[in-house]
């Protein structure tokens, strides 16, 4: 259960973020309630700056999120008189909202300038007009309830949290199950939302948005930081970030090269899917190295890792375990199973199954005039004679 939670550090991290930025803005009230005007100025252009930024990343959904908080914001300072309706709707409003919030939950990143970007406006127009239709819905069953005393009917009660507690727990389910920081945001703009409008947090609507939209702003960067760095099936350091670290080594450091050992037959055996979750799996094991040294996704089923500072003579040792641990490692996969009518009636789309796998590794410490490149080669040698001698070992 807890495995299926990957998004939990994700959700906990963004949340923990925004809460200490609300409180530290609260704590210092009276320092920036003087510039609240200046802030006012500031926002319009951080809404600008966001929507360009955000579009620039081809982040279309914190775009349109942007986007909407802007419309907000001008729409309860009444500058468009002729939507002004909506603000005598503070219910349609705020309905509307939730369910737009769910809409990007469910929408993925695309282009905004195509066809995909009318349906976007499509999508929010129908979370308006669902709003709407809600509230009608709403307003009928409590003209009903009075007609036929129905006074157990708290209609007051479920009109807003009956859907905002639909949506809390679509938001909160999508943020748990896989890390992104998207939805992550969403909820805590569904949770800070809330409180707001509930009075519990008192702070002038500017100072909100400006809050919100610079978190959006850091989001975004921390994002795509992520995506250019990270591998993303394993969410090691890429090979970018391999190069990247290769320009802070020193002169003194070894390079290991890791290859997981007929990676192929595993492959051709269980499917490629299932050599995915391995991959993940046992580049979550290699995470763990000690001894300071880092481990990259390479790419395809091999891995480098770095000890800078140390001869291959010294990281043996940590190398011999990294390799030891994966070899005892029993895998536990999910291994979908063929639909049969026992399976069916007894619900399993899924078998677990263990499995095992071992890694061979060749190292090499740098020598003088030595350049990272011609290291890399010297490990991929040792890698070779460690494979020509039978896979599973460590090889200098
Ligand atoms: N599932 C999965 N397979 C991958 C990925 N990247 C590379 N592979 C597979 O890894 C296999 C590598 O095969 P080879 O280079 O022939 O080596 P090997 O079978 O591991 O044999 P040895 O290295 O000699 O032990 C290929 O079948 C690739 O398709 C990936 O991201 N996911």
């Amino acid at each position: 259960m807890i495995q299926k939670l990957e998004g939990l550090k994700t959700t906990l991290w963004s949340g923990l973020a925004v809460s200490l930025i609300i409180v530290a803005t609260l704590a210092t009230q009276h320092y920036w309630m003087t510039k609240v005007n200046f802030i006012e100025q500031v926002l319009m252009g951080g809404f600008v700056v966001g929507i360009l930024f955000s579009a620039q990343f081809s982040r279309s959904r914190f775009t349109l999120l942007i986007a909407l908080c802007f419309g907000y914001y001008l729409l309860s300072k009444n500058v468009f008189t002729g939507l002004d309706f909506l603000n005598k709707n503070p219910q349609w409003l705020y309905l509307s909202t939730i369910f737009i919030l769910a809409y990007l939950t469910l929408i993925k990143d695309r282009a905004l300038i195509s066809m995909h970007g009318i349906a976007r406006l499509i999508g929010l127009g129908f979370c308006i007009a669902l709003a709407k239709l809600w509230l009608m819905a709403m307003s009928w069953l409590q003209s009903y309830s009075i007609r036929n005393s129905l006074p157990y009917l708290n209609i007051e009660l479920i009109i807003i949290n009956f859907p905002l507690f639909i949506v809390a727990i679509l938001v909160l389910f999508k943020s748990l199950r896989q890390p992104n920081l998207f939805v992550s945001s969403l909820l805590t703009t569904l949770i800070v939302g809330n409180l707001y409008f509930n009075d519990q947090i008192s702070l002038p609507l500017s100072i909100m948005f400006s809050l919100l939209v610079l978190h959006y702003i850091i989001v975004v960067v921390i994002d795509s930081y992520y995506l250019a760095y990270r591998d993303e099936l394993t969410h090691l350091p890429s090979r970018r970030a391999l190069n990247q670290y290769a320009l802070s080594l020193g002169r003194k450091y070894c390079v290991a090269m890791l290859d997981i050992d007929h990676f192929k037959k595993f492959n051709d055996n269980y499917g490629h899917d299932i050599g995915d979750q391995v991959l993940k799996l046992v580049a979550a094991k290699l995470a763990e190295v000690k001894s300071g040294g880092r481990v990259f996704r390479y790419g395809g089923e091999e891995f480098t890792a770095i000890f800078p500072r140390k001869t291959a003579a010294e990281a043996l040792d940590e190398l011999e375990k990294l390799r030891q641990s994966v070899a005892d490692y029993n895998i536990v996969i999910r291994h979908p199973i063929r639909k049969t009518k026992k399976s069916r009636q007894n619900n399993q789309a899924e078998s677990l199954k263990t499995v095992n796998v071992t890694i061979s590794i060749g190292v090499a410490t740098r020598q003088a005039k030595q350049s990272f490149e011609q290291t890399i080669k010297q490990a991929d040698q040792a890698l070779y004679k460690a494979k020509k001698k039978g896979r599973n070992q460590v090889c200098q």
